[in-house]
């Protein structure tokens, strides 16, 4: 880590016996982001501190630690992703983000996709709750409360991919014609060709730390999202061996959808409903699934119906994003990114770096601020994430509020993204 400034205070958090040990002052490594990442982060830091101050005094502080990721690290060392960078986040365990650009149809690949898998984090972590006051596009945006386990590691996010009419596309295709008997490419001379892996492993890791965490939060549901019936062996079996992993590894702590169907099939409707019903009155976790199209509206019409959601990487693209946009909008949406083995996270924004809005000082800045507060829950330090919840809530009630709550409110008084930080701090 020659190139990079190890600040001179504060201590490394440190993993024994599987749990996380902070010190007081625990190192953080940060990376600004390309976009509108450094107005959204400069916001969010002044923010964090001035909570875990207020919480804690001089007691506690967060010894920021700038690393390079994006456009920063490419001006500075040539370099988009430095290896020193995945260093420094092995070396401290936890990290915080702004968003990195990703072009579109070709040049480099997903820096944060490239984070997440060069560090295992297979876990995106995307809770989404709903703030007093913020405008919303449906009638009881009250009732979403959930929590997105969108497996991080796998899925169509390996970046298997041939461009149409490379040779390597031609290759595969022929392959896949002579060798695999398939007949079904429609347009064989001019066809990309991509590859999704889900794997047992994969989809098992995921699922676990789903269910572990709907324990341990006093959760009521945990639904496998999947389109299994199109994608019987990669998304069909990551339900199949999610309900595995759900019996084997959790019994009667869970009650699962194929349990209903067996006592369905024994002794009839009425006693499958009793069966669930009882379960939920012991407090077993419901394992259910759906199939990701239907979700997608029913999270629209009964998201009271829904809590704990496991889902692949695409499927978990998208849904975080639409269940957002209802609490809010992706403005405020948080992020972690963890591996519940190695304890290893990165919390980061849902968004990614509006590029229109870049260097204005307008966007909100609610997203990488509340993942901060995830982080700071990650931390244990729970007042300081209870002072931003609560300055959050008070500062849309007072209708103070950045350009994409303001056009959607009624008398709200739109302000910059930096005097929405300092208006969160008069109300920590
Ligand atoms: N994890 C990451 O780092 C991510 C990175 N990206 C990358 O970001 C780049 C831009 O992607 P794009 O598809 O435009 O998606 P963005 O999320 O960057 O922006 C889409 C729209 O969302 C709204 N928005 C985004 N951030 C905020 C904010 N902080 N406050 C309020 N509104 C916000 C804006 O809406 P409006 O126009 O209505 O004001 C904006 O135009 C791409 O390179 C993409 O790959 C994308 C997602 C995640
Ligand atoms: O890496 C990107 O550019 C997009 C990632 C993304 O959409 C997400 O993290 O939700
Ligand atoms: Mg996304």
């Amino acid at each position: 880590m020659e190139q990079y400034k190890q600040p001179q205070a504060g201590e490394r958090i440190t993993l024994q016996n599987g749990e996380l040990t902070v010190p007081d002052h625990p190192i953080i490594p940060y990376i600004e982001g390309d976009g509108t990442g450094p107005d959204i982060w400069a916001a969010a830091r002044r923010v964090l501190d001035a909570s875990v101050e207020k919480a804690y005094g001089s007691k506690r502080k967060i010894e920021w630690f700038e690393i390079y990721a994006g456009e920063k690290a490419y001006n500075k060392f040539g370099e988009w992703l430095p290896k020193e960078t995945l260093k420094a986040i092995e070396d401290y365990y936890v990290a915080i983000k702004g968003p990195l650009t990703t072009p579109v149809g070709g040049g480099i690949r997903s820096l944060n996709v490239a984070l997440r898998q060069e560090l295992d984090l297979f876990v995106c972590l995307r809770p989404v709750r709903y703030f007093n006051g913020v405008p919303s596009p449906v009638k009881r945006p009250e009732d979403v409360d959930m929590a997105i386990f969108r497996e991080n590691s796998e899925d169509i996010y390996a970046g298997i991919e041939w461009e149409a009419e490379s040779a390597e596309a031609q290759k595969v295709i022929q392959f896949l014609r002579e060798e695999m008997g398939v007949q079904k490419i429609r347009f064989p001379e001019t066809s990309g060709i991509g590859v999704k892996p889900v794997s047992k492993e994969g989809t098992e890791r995921l699922v676990r730390a789903a269910i572990q965490y709907a324990l341990d939060h006093g959760r009521k549901s945990v639904t496998l999202v999947h389109k299994g019936n199109i994608m019987k062996y990669t998304e069909g079996s990551f339900k199949n061996w999610g309900y595995d992993l759900a019996s084997r590894e959790f019994g009667d702590k869970v009650f699962t959808w194929r349990d209903y169907d067996e006592v369905k099939e024994k002794h009839g409707l009425e006693a499958a409903n009793q069966a669930q019903k009882e379960a939920e009155e012991a407090g077993r976790i419901i394992v259910k699934d759906s199939i990701a199209d239907a979700f997608l509206q029913q999270i629209l019409t009964r998201p009271e119906e829904y809590d704990v959601i496991a889902t692949l990487n695409l499927n978990g693209d998208y849904i975080s994003d639409a269940l957002a946009a209802q609490v809010g909008g992706i403005g405020i949406a948080p992020g972690a990114n963890i591996n519940f083995e190695t304890g290893h996270a990165i919390f980061e924004a849902t968004h990614g770096t509006a590029p229109k809005y870049a260097g204005m000082d307008k966007v909100n800045p609610g997203s990488i601020l509340l993942s901060g507060v995830l982080m700071l829950e990650h931390l244990g330090w729970q007042e300081a994430a209870d002072r931003i919840y609560h300055a959050m809530d008070q500062t849309i009630s007072q209708k103070k509020v950045t350009y994409d709550f303001a056009r959607l409110m009624e008398g709200a008084t739109e302000l910059k993204c930096s005097e929405f930080a300092t208006q969160l701090i008069e109300n920590l």
